[in-house]
């Protein structure tokens, strides 16, 4: 079964916990124990219904210790697919956060409450999807019982979100508004038709036809090699396999293959995965290949079709957002992790920094912050093969690693 992305993102009492709670709930996703636990503090709360939000409280309560919690993901499936929802704190010290818990999403799901409309969260939220190219954007208007289930107040707040689309070139593919109010399950898993004026999807509905494309067998051809395989045995003296795990594209047995970066050619003579023969390795799965003549390639270097080959850089401009507290100043050098390869790159010049609430630009920065999202210019010590993000996201992202205490300081997409 397919597993669907979905990254989420609130402020504070916009209904998030509710609404995850309340898709739990109607796709029969709570245990029996967990569902009588939820009973009896409802209760405990004075309440004559059971507060789904109480579900995810458990996080909450630790947040609230002080211990921190990068991402907290929540499983639930149905018969037709699994899901996984990463929900990240929506406030601005959790950008970060955002960014991790959003990276590998096919949907973002942008919470509203029908009273507030768009707020700064809100922006950053779209800001960070659009950013990642998430392809389909859910918007959920919530808490609609709160204002008369209102048609109007509705159209308003999509007209909103229309202006913020347009002033940001949103590059995904979709997006979509539901009306919902989470509290009284409408329009989230199934209808009670108390918002008749609204004939579109449930926010289940919508989640359960979102098209996998395989956007990523598209893409250009590339395997980043993980470990050469040599067994030393004299049954497999001679093989040489190539183990790693496709990025994006696809490789056929017989495609004429160019390894980088040192240039040699040769063709795909066999893939294999575990003790299965395949002629064709798909965007995301694990194989071993072997190819035709013996070149001279080890883990960190990149198999491509000869038809695709990606630009040799030295210079790139990227996006970044910079992840730690030691701030990050023009000319620093830092280990740059492009797939399984790591080269030396120093930042050249901070060109700019974004404020993601309205998008505006601030030049003439000569530092970033943590949680701060803009546009550098990096050297390498040696050439990277990489995509522009936009081209090819499995081939155009890329962590900064500070070389002497080993943690990541930023997440960039090249340009
Ligand atoms: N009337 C109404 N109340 C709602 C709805 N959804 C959530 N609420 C209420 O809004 C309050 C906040 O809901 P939560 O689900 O805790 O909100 P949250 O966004 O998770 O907030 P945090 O837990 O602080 O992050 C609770 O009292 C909910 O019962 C809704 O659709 N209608």
């Amino acid at each position: 079964m397919e597993v669907l992305r979905i990254a989420t993102s609130g402020s504070v009492d916009d209904g998030k916990s509710t609404l995850i709670g309340r898709l739990l709930y109607d796709t029969n996703s709570i245990p029996q124990d967990k569902m009588e636990a939820l009973h009896a503090a409802s209760k405990r709360k004075g309440l004559d219904f059971t507060d789904l939000s109480l579900l995810t409280d458990g996080l909450v309560a630790e947040r609230e210790q002080g211990i921190t919690i990068d991402v907290a993901h929540i499983y639930f499936s149905t018969p037709t697919r699994k899901y996984i929802i990463a929900d990240t704190p929506g406030h601005i010290e959790y950008t970060r956060n955002m960014v991790t818990g959003a990276s590998n999403a096919q949907v973002s799901l942008i919470l509203i409450d029908a009273r507030k409309g768009i707020v700064e969260q809100t922006h950053r939220h779209f800001f960070i999807a659009n950013l990642l190219r998430i392809p389909y954007l859910v918007v959920c208007v919530n808490k609609m019982d709160l204002v008369d289930y209102s048609e109007a107040r509705f159209n308003q707040i999509v007209e909103d979100f229309q202006v913020m689309l347009s002033n940001a070139s949103f590059k995904g593919q979709e997006v979509k508004f539901i009306p919902i109010s989470s509290l009284y399950g409408e329009n989230v898993a199934s209808r009670n038709g108390t918002i008749s004026w609204y004939q579109g999807d449930t926010l289940l509905e919508y989640l359960e036809q979102v098209s996998f494309d395989h956007e990523d067998n598209q893409h250009p051809a590339r395997f980043p090699i993980q470990s050469v395989i040599r067994p030393r045995t004299t049954e497999y003296h001679d093989f040489r396999g190539f183990a790693g795990k496709v990025a994006s594209g696809h490789f056929n047995v017989g495609d004429e293959v160019i390894s980088l970066p040192s240039g040699q050619k040769s063709r795909i003579k066999t893939i294999e995965q575990f003790e299965k023969q395949l002629t064709v390795a798909h965007a995301r799965e694990s194989v071993v290949i072997t190819l035709e003549d013996e070149i001279d390639s080890s883990r960190g270097n990149m198999l491509v079709k000869t038809t695709e080959v990606p630009p040799q850089l030295k210079e790139v401009s990227a996006s970044i957002c910079w992840m730690d507290q030691q701030k990050l100043t023009n000319g620093k050098t830092y280990l740059l992790q492009h797939g399984v390869n790591r080269v030396k790159a120093k930042v050249q010049q901070i060109q700019y920094i974004t404020d993601v609430t309205n998008h505006l630009q601030k030049a003439d920065k000569t530092e970033m912050g943590l949680n701060d999202i803009g546009k550098v210019a990096i050297k390498t010590a040696a050439p990277i093969f990489a995509d522009a993000y936009q081209n090819n996201p499995a081939n155009g992202a890329f962590i900064l690693i500070d070389e002497f205490n080993n943690t990541t300081v930023a997440v960039g997409f090249i340009d």
